[in-house]
This record gives structure tokens, C-alpha cells and sequence, in this order.
């Protein structure tokens, strides 16, 4: 399938990303989120990652400005419907993923692709509550999308070989680089990187260390680029927990318990980076640990 027009939900920080991604490939591209505020961000943030391309010489002037005509955006989802692939990136629950794919399955062309960008949810699962479970995948991209190179693709139970090889087309005319991975809880990445983030909040719950000892070790010990506590701030850490959630219930094993002082920064609503507190507080000059 020739995929030209790609619709985009949710447009978070992934969201934005992949629309900055797939603008500059040269698709054209459609973006829709429930908030308008959510909607201007992302274009002033995509804007921004494109100038910083600008001045590195990593693409034109007139790349940044073709691409930028290419990214339309939109508060109703049914506008997505005349699209040949939707990249879904919305919060996430699986209850706001299943009522996206309900209110747009009436409106797609018979042939549209549907995907998830999941980071955990059972592909599977989501097909099946839809009308196309073959014509259904994970595409999974990784934070920050212009700068990471891979994008996990995951196949449900049901995906066809079509749709596969369609998404897998997509993947290199974005010169990234696809891992296949079976459907199960978390998938990859996630499978791995997330408990080690879990026991980096056990470690700080615990006393064994700081927010500020814990990532100079993984850090300067690890050569990690990011600190576990600073990766997970930026992921997000309603994110992070979901995920956690999602390993724990699907394989029933109590070495993914989330840490319970996970459970408190999100219900204190400190989010990380996002809501500007997190394990550091980002509203002074320079993010401030807060243990
Ligand atoms: C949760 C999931 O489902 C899956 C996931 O995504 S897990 C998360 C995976 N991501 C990671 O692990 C990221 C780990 N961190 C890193 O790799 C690095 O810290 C980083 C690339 C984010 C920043 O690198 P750095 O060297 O500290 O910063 P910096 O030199 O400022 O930036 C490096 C490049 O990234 C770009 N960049 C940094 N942050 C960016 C952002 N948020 N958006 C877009 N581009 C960004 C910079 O412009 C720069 O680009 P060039 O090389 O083209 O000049
Ligand atoms: N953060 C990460 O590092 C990664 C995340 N992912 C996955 O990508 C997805 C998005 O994550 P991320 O971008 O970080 O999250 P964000 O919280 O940054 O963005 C999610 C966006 O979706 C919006 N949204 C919520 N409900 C709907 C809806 N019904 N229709 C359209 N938009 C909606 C939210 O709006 P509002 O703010 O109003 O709720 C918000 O703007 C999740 O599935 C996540 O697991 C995948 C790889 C990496």
C-alpha cells in the first residue's frame, strides 16, 4: 500500500515528534489532540526542534519550511478519516486508546493502517476491539523521535504481512531502524528498560541513594546518557507507571510491583518534565533534585 497522507492522535511530546519525523520524510501529515492549547505547543515545539536542525545544517531552510506546511492540525478526529496510516500517541490507558479506534474505525477508508505507539498495551488487545485486527500494529517510537533511531514494530496475533511490510516502508523512508517484537506486556524496550527505572525509585525510596547519587552513578558508572531518575522525568511518570502496571498485571510476576513512591509523585500530580516536578523541579534555572 502506497501510504502518502498520515493522521497523528494525541499531540504530546511523542506526538509531536512523530509529526516532525514524518513532515520531513515528506508525508503530509494530520495531527489531532482534544486540547487546542496541546495542538499550538506541539507545532511551536516542532517549529523550535526544526530550527535547532536549521542551525546544525542538518537539513534547509526550506526543508523546515515545506515540512512545516505539510503538518495540518485538527480537534476532530473524524477529519483523520480521508488518511492511509494513523499513528496512534494519545495518553496511555487503554479505555482512551479503544474509544479513539471506536470513533474512528466509521470514518477510515477500508484500507487505512491503524497503529499504536503504545510503549506496553497488548496489541492484540486494542486490534481486536476494532474492525481491521489485520490491518492492525505497534509503532513504537522512542523518545526524543527526531534524534532515536529505532522504532519498534510489533505485529498482533491477526497482522497481515502487507500491513507489516507497509509500516516496515515507513520506517526506512523515515532513515530510522526497525526491531521486531513480539506482542507481549511492554514489548522490548520497555520489557528491559522499565524495571530498571522501577528498581532506580526503589533505590531512592529505600535511602540506598539520592535522586542526585543515583543518576551520577548509572551515569558515570554505566555511561548511561541520561540518569534513571532524569530518564524517567522525562518519559514522564504517568507513563512510567502505566507501563509498570501493564508488566505487572500481564505477567503476573511480583518483581514488576511499581514502586509506591512512583504512585505518589504521580497522584502528587509531579508528572517530571511535563508538569515541570518530578524527581527534579524544572521551574528554576536548572532542575533541582527533589530528595
Ligand atoms: C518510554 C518508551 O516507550 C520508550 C522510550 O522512548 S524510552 C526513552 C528512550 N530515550 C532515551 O533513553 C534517551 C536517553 N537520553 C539521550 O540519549 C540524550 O540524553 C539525548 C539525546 C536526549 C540528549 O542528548 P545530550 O547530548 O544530552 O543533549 P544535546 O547535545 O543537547 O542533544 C543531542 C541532540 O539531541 C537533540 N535533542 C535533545 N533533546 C531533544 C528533544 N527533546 N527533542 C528533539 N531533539 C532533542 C539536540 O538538538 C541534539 O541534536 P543534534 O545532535 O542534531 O545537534
Ligand atoms: N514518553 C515517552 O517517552 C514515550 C511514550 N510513548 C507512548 O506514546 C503515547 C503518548 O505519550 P506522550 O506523548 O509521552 O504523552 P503526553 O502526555 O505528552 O501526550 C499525550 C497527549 O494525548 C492527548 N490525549 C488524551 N486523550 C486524547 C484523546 N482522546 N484524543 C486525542 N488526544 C488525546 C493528551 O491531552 P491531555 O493533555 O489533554 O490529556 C496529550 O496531549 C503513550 O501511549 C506512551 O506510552 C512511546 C514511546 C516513548
Amino acid at each position: 500500500m502506497d501510504i502518502k497522507r498520515i493522521g497523528i492522535v494525541g499531540a504530546g511530546q511523542m506526538g509531536n515528534g512523530i509529526a516532525h519525523v514524518c513532515a520531513l520524510a515528506g508525508y503530509d501529515v494530520l495531527l489531532s489532540d482534544v486540547r487546542d492549547e496541546a495542538l499550538s505547543e506541539a507545532l511551536t515545539q516542532i517549529g523550535r526542534n526544526m530550527d535547532r536542525q536549521v542551525s546544525r545544517e542538518k537539513i534547509s531552510q526550506s526543508d523546515r519550511d515545506e515540512a512545516m506546511e505539510r503538518i495540518g492540525t485538527t480537534l476532530k478526529l473524524t477529519d483523520l478519516g480521508p488518511t492511509d496510516l494513523i499513528i496512534e500517541a494519545a495518553t496511555e490507558r487503554e479505555d482512551i486508546k479503544n474509544a479513539i479506534f471506536a470513533e474512528l474505525v466509521p470514518v477510515l477508508k477500508p484500507e487505512t493502517i491503524l497503529t499504536s505507539n503504545t510503549s506496553s498495551i497488548s496489541i492484540t488487545r486494542l486490534a481486536s476491539r476494532t474492525d481491521r485486527p489485520e490491518r492492525f500494529m505497534g509503532f513504537h517510537f522512542m523518545n526524543p523521535v527526531p534524534i532515536m533511531q529505532l522504532v519498534e514494530l510489533i505485529r498482533g496475533i491477526a497482522t497481515n504481512e502487507d500491513t507489516y511490510n507497509a509500516c516496515q516502508s515507513v520506517v526506512t523512508r523515515l532513515d530510522k531502524t526497525s526491531a521486531t517484537a513480539e506482542d507481549f506486556p511492554a514489548f522490548i524496550v520497555n520489557r528491559i528498560l522499565m524495571p530498571m527505572i522501577n528498581e532506580a525509585v526503589y533505590t531512592l525510596y529505600e535511602g540506598v541513594g539520592t535522586v542526585t547519587s543515583i543518576d551520577t552513578s548509572m551515569k558515570l558508572g554505566a555511561n548511561h546518557p541520561m540518569g534513571p531518575l532524569e530518564l524517567a522525568d522525562f518519559i514522564g511518570l504517568d507513563t512510567c507507571l502505566a507501563i509498570m502496571n501493564v508488566l505487572h498485571d500481564g505477567l503476573a510476576d511480583t518483581k514488576y510491583r511499581p514502586c509506591p513512591l512512583l504512585t505518589k509523585y504521580v497522584e502528587a500530580g509531579w508528572l517530571g518534565r511535563k508538569t515541570n516536578r518530578g524527581f527534579y523541579d524544572y521551574r528554576g534555572d536548572t532542575p533541582t533534585p527533589t530528595r
